[in-house]
């Protein structure tokens, strides 16, 4: 089961788990009423043979799809995104990434605008609501292979904090507060 926890305040090295002391976890349904980030379990070795990633694509409307590798070998200007990865931001549209191989660490602002930490291990598909702040890090390991989905023509734009006047933030916020899952603006 994916694993997510409270942040610590330390600003030490972002690859660390940051744990609080003692740890405070977050299951998987607080996650979702938190933050409206939801989850699912999938099997990597079966992927392409079971149905389940394709029943969740057409249900959600995922006609696009790549993959990335954040290594220092693969990705085209490794530390200049990594720090733009690390940087707080949001966008206005659903961030889904399936996580295949490697692991790393997406940081989510909940309600209250507190850190969660998601740990992602191969197996994990998490999607991020548009208009929540978040940012992503690769773990000890640096290394991390997930494939991306979304509607219709992708938009990779990320929007730095503070970024409050968006209409995508101010859905989202008001989607929490009625509890109701937010997408895409
Ligand atoms: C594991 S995917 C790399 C992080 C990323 O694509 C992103 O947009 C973070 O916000
Ligand atoms: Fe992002």
């Amino acid at each position: 089961m994916v694993r997510a926890w409270y942040m610590d305040e330390d600003e030490g090295d972002q690859r660390n788990e940051h744990h609080k002391n003692p740890p405070e976890f977050v299951d998987i349904e607080d996650l979702k009423k938190l933050t409206g980030c939801e989850y699912f379990k999938l099997n990597v070795a079966t992927l392409d043979k079971d149905n389940t990633l394709k029943k969740i694509k057409d249900e959600r409307g995922y006609t696009y799809e790549d993959e990335i590798v954040c290594s220092k070998e693969c990705l085209p200007n490794y530390e200049d995104k990594l720090k733009m990865f690390y940087t707080e931001h949001l966008h206005t549209d659903e961030e889904i990434r399936l996580v295949v191989e490697g692991s790393g660490y997406f940081d989510v602002r909940d309600k209250n605008d507190k850190w969660i930490r998601v740990e992602v291990v191969p197996g994990d598909m998490l999607i991020l609501p548009g208009g929540i702040y978040h940012r992503f890090t690769l773990d000890n390991k640096n290394y991390i292979r997930a494939r991306r989905f979304f509607i219709g023509e992708p938009v990779w734009t990320a929007y730095n904090r503070p970024s409050d006047d968006m209409d995508c933030r101010k859905e989202y916020l008001q989607g929490l507060q009625k509890g109701k899952s937010v997408r895409a603006s």
